[in-house]
């Protein structure tokens, strides 16, 4: 009755009368004034509201989405926190810190929530259309993976393990054959005129392969391709892993979940069909679907169940460990695998990304001293078939020099640059003393994070230098500022989940370069005159989202001292 009414007078209303008469054009304007409403809000009304920001990406996520598209995240932030301060906001829902408080609250949190969970992003992260402990976006999805294999990254295993069988060693060794037999004779010196790029990646999958299968079938994809099909099959496979459409754009799928759990389905559903008809045709078929990688993995992973070997490796961790008695609390065949296989790329990507920054960075005139005051700290290594001792890695390791280039490389140049997205709780959370609402983005970028602690940050942001010297202590004034730098530098991310493989890769990275600079005098030879035969540089700006050195192609002369 009472509708009745309420109809009948609107009827006799001239918007009621307009409705009728232009129903696309009024449902349009419903739309926009919903818009402006929702916009009017978050601007004024969020409890958001007060964080400062760009006002257009306080009222529409499409702001921040625009420059997803554009690949310029990273940068957009840094200019924002240079304009904003320490606590911005990049969109209604969105917010960006760069204070060591802030990064205490939202990744280590309290012990029982060991940090906030991970966005959405990380789902983009599965393989085999399995999680594995980098994608898992829960703490308690997350936790018992990282138990049952956090012993085979800590630095004690490192250590002994390479003391007792020197793989990384011996795969150091090969990096330097390589270096005198592959690439190019230059016209700027003695030596070989190396595309370091491609063999920092193979160095890198050599090293991360071992650790996680055993060097029995770790890749071995520095050897020499000369009459050797399976060397060349596994460095084109590498190659072919870095064609740019990998997980290009990938903050934009963050906005657009359903799309995303669409994407999971179909790859976990074609790779089903897959299996099928392969084991239809071949019953013994090990293939997969998916990349050579992927196949690689995952046979790996079936072989070591079928033939468990004596090695102690992160594998063998995965197939036998078991954590609690509950059934999900095991890994399966394809989880195994899908652990292992980001094992493999989180390995791969970020240590050659960061020896590429480095050996570019120090093979330019300006440190041509600074590669002499190296190589004149460093001791006398063992031949490659021989294994350091642990004292002898350890004298690597707490090299003051070799130490600062690679912490240089890691501030400044950080391989994983971008926005670590984590998601506030339930009941909300307070942040940098900021009260977040639950399901707020709370976030920092970590070359945000990492280059906001110079000084030089304010003034002069186009043109941070990469400064090796600063890391050195030479004066009682200069202990407490490297050492606060030390703390905060934040390139493997901090709290329970933070980098794992953080002492593999240094200790792969240290004496990588010992041997390098023991052998090498390293000079930029990136004078036009070679064709970069790949794109690497700009391909990687799918994840990272930024291409640091885009005028170079990533060429160095390795001249032989
Ligand atoms: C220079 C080299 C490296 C850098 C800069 C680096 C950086 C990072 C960062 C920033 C994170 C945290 C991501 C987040 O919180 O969202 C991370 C996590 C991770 N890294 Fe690394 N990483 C490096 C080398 C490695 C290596 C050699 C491995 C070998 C296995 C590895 C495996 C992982 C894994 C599995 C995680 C996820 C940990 C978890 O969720 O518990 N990383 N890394």
């Amino acid at each position: 009755m009472a509708i009745l009414q309420v109809s009948a007078k609107l009827k006799g209303s001239i918007p009621f009368e307009y409705a009728i008469e232009y129903p696309l054009l009024s449902l349009l304007f419903s739309f926009l004034a919903c818009g402006i409403a929702l916009a009017i809000y978050r601007l004024f009304f969020s409890p958001l509201s007060s964080i400062p920001g760009p006002k257009l990406a306080a009222a529409s996520g499409l702001w921040i989405l625009y420059y997803d598209y554009k690949d310029q995240r990273t940068d957009t932030i840094m200019d924002l926190h240079l304009k904003y301060g320490p606590v911005v906001r990049l969109g209604p829902n969105e917010v960006s810190f760069t204070s060591t408080s802030a990064v205490k609250d939202i990744y280590t949190g309290a012990s029982r929530e060991s940090g906030f969970a991970k966005g959405f992003l990380y789902a983009m992260f599965t393989h085999y259309g399995r999680y594995n402990m980098f994608s898992s976006l829960t703490s308690e999805a997350h936790s018992w993976r990282r138990r049952m294999i956090a012993s085979s990254y800590s630095l004690t295993n490192i250590l002994n393990r390479e003391a007792k069988k020197g793989d990384i060693w011996r795969t150091v060794g090969e990096y330097i054959n390589y270096a005198r037999r592959e690439g190019s004779q230059s016209e700027n010196g003695p030596g070989r005129s190396i595309d370091i790029y491609p063999a920092n990646i193979y160095f890198a999958c050599d090293n991360v392969s071992a650790h996680v299968f055993g060097e029995e079938r770790g890749t071995k994809a520095l050897g020499s391709v000369a009459d050797n099909a399976e060397i060349k099959l596994q460095r084109e496979s590498i190659d072919d892993w870095y064609v740019p459409t990998r997980r290009e754009k990938i903050y934009l799928w963050t906005d657009f979940n359903s799309a995303l759990r669409c994407f999971e389905a179909f790859e976990k559903t074609t790779q089903k069909i897959f299996r099928f008809i392969h084991r239809r045709v071949d019953p013994d078929s090990k293939y997969i679907g998916g990349t050579f990688l992927h196949n690689y993995a995952y046979n790996n992973m079936r072989d070591l169940k079928d033939r468990p070997s004596p090695e102690l490796t992160v594998a063998k961790n995965l197939l036998s460990g078991k954590v609690s008695g509950k059934a999900s609390e095991v890994f399966d065949e394809f989880g195994a695998a899908s652990e292992s296989m980001d094992h493999m790329l989180a390995g791969m990507d970020t240590t050659s990304d960061t020896l590429s920054f480095l050996i570019a960075m120090l093979s330019l005139p300006e440190y041509y001293e600074y590669q002499e005051t190296i190589r004149s700290s460093l001791p006398e290594l063992p031949p490659f078939d021989q294994p350091l001792d642990v004292a002898g890695i350890n004298r690597l390791l707490s090299n003051p020099y070799l130490n600062s280039v690679i912490k240089e490389t890691l501030l400044i140049f950080p391989a994983i640059p971008v926005t670590l997205p984590r998601v506030v709780p339930s009941g909300g959370r307070v942040v940098d003393g900021l009260w977040l609402p639950a399901g707020t983005l709370a976030s920092s970028s970590v070359r945000a994070v990492n280059l906001t602690l110079l000084p030089e940050f304010e003034k002069n942001l186009g043109n941070i230098q990469w400064k090796p010297s600063r890391w050195l202590i030479e004066s009682d004034a200069d202990k407490d500022r490297v050492q606060e730098l030390e703390r905060r530098l934040w390139s493997f991310g901090s709290g329970g989940r933070g980098c794992i493989g953080k002492h593999l890769a240094l200790t792969e990275m240290s004496l990588l370069l010992a041997a390098i600079l023991a052998n090498f005098k390293l000079r930029r030879d990136d004078d036009g005159k070679l064709e970069a035969p790949h794109s690497h540089w700009t391909c990687r700006r799918s994840f990272r989202d930024i291409a640091y050195l885009k005028d170079f192609h990533g060429f160095v002369l390795f001249e032989p001292l």
